[in-house]
């Protein structure tokens, strides 16, 4: 009887929140890292069909790094990083387009399918959605960056009810050309301001960004994360995603989130609690002078 309560309670909390993003667009990055276990992606998938049901409107982007790396070890390529953003041969070119727009694009389409949801499963080629052209005049081979994104397109696809799922590959302008590979973070940024999303959530295998003691960093903005880049408190696979918040935030996303995926529900947890979990990114400048709007604003409801 005492669990059910608590249950009932749990929903009268939530309904000031879901309230809050009833008709809001989400986009959601589904980070490689936090794909790991069956169960786990079925929460996912579980998640995004409750956020459609009770009228949010999400858009998945997902990444994948580590399946590709697993194959490209199997085929004796070799990976190669550079702050986080990996060099792209021709060859690799090949598997992470077979990776990302074939096996994880159409795996995580379906789950969401299956649980009743309308997704499509599209990559940055299909209409060209996401234009790019070579990152650093092609020091990195076929890794690009984002020229342009098809917001209206992808805004058109959430209208009739879909929720898209993209495959952060860019489209080039050349005719034959394989394509470029994005970083998943990136791309997921660039979407969120291209369809002027209230929120973008990064789902990644820590809490959060940790500081030099493990510490969760609750709360960060453009100046903080430059010391920790430069101290090398944030890294790797960590730089690319603090950088695609804070190009978010400052061009017109409301808020940035970096959350544990390897929780489950989290994507709830965050939009639906009051303190919300993991790292958020906030200008502390403007618009809202450091004061964090929805959370007062949850607070009134
Ligand atoms: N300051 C930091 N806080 C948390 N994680 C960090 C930090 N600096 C580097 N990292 C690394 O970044 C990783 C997440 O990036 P990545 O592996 O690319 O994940 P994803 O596949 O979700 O994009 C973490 O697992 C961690 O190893
Ligand atoms: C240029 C670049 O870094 N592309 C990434 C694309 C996939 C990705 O970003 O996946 P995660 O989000 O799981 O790391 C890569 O090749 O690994």
């Amino acid at each position: 009887m005492q669990k059910k309560q608590h249950k009932v309670q749990t929903l009268l909390d939530a309904i000031p929140h879901i309230k809050k993003f009833y008709g809001k667009t989400i986009v959601i990055k589904y980070g490689g890292s936090a794909q790991t276990s069956p169960e786990l992606k079925e929460k996912f998938a579980e998640d995004i069909v409750l956020l459609s049901l009770v009228g949010i409107k999400p858009i998945i982007v997902h990444g994948g790094g580590a399946r590709i790396s697993e194959l490209l070890e199997k085929l004796e390529i070799k990976s190669e990083f550079v702050d986080g953003h990996r060099v792209t041969s021709e060859d690799t070119m090949r598997i992470v387009e077979m990776v990302l727009s074939g096996e994880i694009n159409k795996n995580i389409t379906s789950l969401l399918n299956h649980h009743g949801a309308k997704a499509i499963g599209i990559s940055g080629k299909d209409s060209a959605i996401i234009k790019a052209t070579p990152k650093e005049n092609g020091k990195f081979g076929y890794t690009g960056v984002i020229t342009e994104v098809n917001g209206t397109m992808i805004n058109k696809l959430v209208e009739e009810g879909f929720i898209p799922v993209i495959a952060p590959i860019g489209d080039s302008a050349e005719p034959n050309h394989p394509g470029f590979n994005i970083n998943a973070d990136v791309a997921a940024s660039k979407v969120a301001q291209a369809v002027k999303a209230q929120k973008v959530l990064f789902l990644t295998d820590t809490v959060g960004v940790l500081d030099k003691e493990g510490k969760l960093l609750n709360s960060l903005d453009k100046d903080d994360i430059e010391n920790y880049k430069k101290d090398g408190t944030i890294a790797g696979g960590m730089i690319p995603k603090v950088d695609s918040c804070i190009d978010a935030i400052y061009n017109g996303v409301n808020k940035a989130h970096i959350i544990d995926g390897r929780v489950e529900h989290s994507i709830l947890l965050e939009l639906f609690t009051s303190d919300g979990v993991g790292t958020q990114f906030l200008r502390k400048d403007n618009p809202n002078n450091g004061i964090d709007l929805e959370k007062l604003l949850s607070e009134e409801n």
